[in-house]
């Protein structure tokens, strides 16, 4: 039995699991915090892989990274970041994201050229914004990395070259996935001058190796190695309510969406990765439990204590700005407060704001796909959560399968490992064992107001 080594370097945490290669069942699996906040010191992420994955990695033939998407890790002629990293979720780059779309001659040129309409997100707008706004560390830069290259490289022997893989690489806005190509001209614009990007590795192929001899494959972005770890096929909608919320498919064929909702990203196969992201979801839970004075059982007892549309209470929850629909200085709204409103409508409410935000990512994406909906599959880590499974398939209005509670990302990543343990064309196949199909009647009256709101409110901020 060989084992191999899957890490999940995501928003809140590091994650690493240890898997038998033969079948996939994870036989033990370590974490450690990240800091919080949208700018964080990078050198934090290896320090967290290290305590989570340093004790696991000598039982391992091979590891991969699969990583939070899009930061911006600026690297100077000594390797050192010559800032913080600036994160998916940080939206300070929105304008800059307005001025290179224009650059490009518009939505559909920009869609076009990198696969998706720019938003603050993506890292070529944070390159923008460093250039304006630190023109000095702007001028220091001689590499970009993304977080999982970061911590790649880091787990790599020394001396070997920066590598990615064009999952992640899509989601930079200088990367076109449909040419499979680095757009070098880009990235110098958006910086003011050119910098090395890492080197692209084929899915499945060996990237490099630990100064143990382990086999390091390419890694990719989070949720490609989500759709990896979940086997996901043509069809099936992956919905993940981590840090971000996201409605995610698989598709062999690239769709271009100049409308910028969903973005065409490449998956960790050689396919695409149609998808949808919204910035707050996980967190919404976490803010109202901290309000209501609870853990997050307790906020889940009183939400499932309250009835569907909490009496009237709807939260608007674009507390930190938000991404789909695309209003960067957005802030939070709560509305239908009464004399009478309790601790359980407050709760209730947050989970209906949390599921509705994340319902019409999955509509969206439904329209935007040729393949007719499948399966509707809920991971990450707001997934354990009782309400969150109850409430589920009421808001979105379908049958939702959750596999067991676990980290898919980092699973993802540990197939990768596989495949590139392996050498074969495909990667291993491994069962999803125990998942639990969950069925409600649907709460339309909950999204009705969800929706009347949100677009009451397109112009607060
Ligand atoms: N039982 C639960 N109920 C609600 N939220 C939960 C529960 N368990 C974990 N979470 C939340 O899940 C989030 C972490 O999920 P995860 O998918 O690991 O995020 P990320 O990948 O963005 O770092 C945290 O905000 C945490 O509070
Ligand atoms: O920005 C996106 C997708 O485009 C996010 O999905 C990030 O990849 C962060 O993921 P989590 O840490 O929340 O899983």
């Amino acid at each position: 039995m060989a084992l191999v080594l899957g890490v999940d370097t995501s928003t809140q945490s590091c994650k690493a699991v240890l898997v038998d290669s033969d079948d996939g069942t994870v036989v033990d699996q370590r974490s450690a915090a990240h800091p919080d906040g949208t700018e964080v010191d990078p050198r934090a992420w290896l320090a967290a892989v290290d305590d989570a994955a340093g004790p696991l990695l000598e039982r391992a033939e091979a590891l991969a990274v699969g990583g939070q998407q899009h930061g911006m890790v600026a690297l100077g002629a000594d390797g050192e970041p010559v800032r913080d990293a600036l994160l998916w979720n940080d939206t300070r780059s929105a304008e800059a994201a307005r001025q290179l779309i224009a650059e490009h001659g518009g939505p559909e040129a920009c869609a076009e050229a990198v696969g998706s309409v720019l938003v603050a997100s993506f890292t070529v707008t944070k390159l923008r914004w460093l250039r304006d706004h630190e023109p000095e560390n702007a001028a220091r830069v001689e590499q970009v990395l993304l977080p999982h290259d970061y911590v790649s490289a880091h787990l790599a022997e020394p001396g070997t070259r920066a590598f990615t893989d064009r999952g992640d690489a899509s989601g930079t806005g200088y990367y076109s996935a449909m040419e499979d190509r680095w757009r070098e001209d880009l990235l110098e614009a958006a910086l003011g001058h050119p910098a090395a990007v890492p080197e692209v590795v084929a899915p499945g192929a060996v990237a490099g190796r630990t100064p143990g001899g382990q086999a390091i494959g390419a890694g990719t972005g989070d949720n490609a190695a989500a759709a990896l770890g979940m086997a996901l096929e043509p069809g099936d909608v992956l919905l993940s309510v981590g840090t971000s919320g996201v409605a995610s498919t698989v598709s062999r064929a690239a769709a271009v969406d100049g409308t910028g909702t969903v973005t065409c990203f490449a998956d960790a196969t050689g396919g695409f990765l149609p998808l949808i992201a919204t910035m707050n979801a996980a967190r919404i839970l976490d803010l109202q439990a901290a309000l209501l004075g609870v853990d997050h059982d307790g906020l889940a007892e009183l939400a499932l204590s309250a009835p569907a549309g909490a009496h009237g209470v709807t939260i608007s929850p674009y507390y930190g700005g938000e991404r789909t629909p695309n209003r960067p200085d957005a802030t939070g709204t709560w509305t239908g407060l009464r004399p009478t409103t309790t601790r359980a409508d407050l709760a209730r409410a947050a989970y209906e704001a949390l599921l509705c935000s994340l319902a019409d990512a999955a509509d969206l994406l439904a329209e935007r796909v040729p393949e007719p909906v499948g399966r509707v599959l809920l991971v990450g880590g707001a997934a354990r959560s009782a309400a969150v499974r109850a409430l589920a398939p009421a808001v979105l209005g379908r049958p939702v399968v959750v596999p067991p509670a676990g980290e898919y990302v980092a699973l993802g990543a540990a197939r990768q490992a596989a495949w590139a343990l392996a050498g074969t064309e495909a990667p291993p196949t491994w069962p999803v064992r125990g998942t639990e199909l969950l069925e409600a009647d649907p709460t339309p009256d909950v999204r009705a107001r969800y929706s009347e709101l949100r677009d009451r409110t397109t112009d607060w901020s």
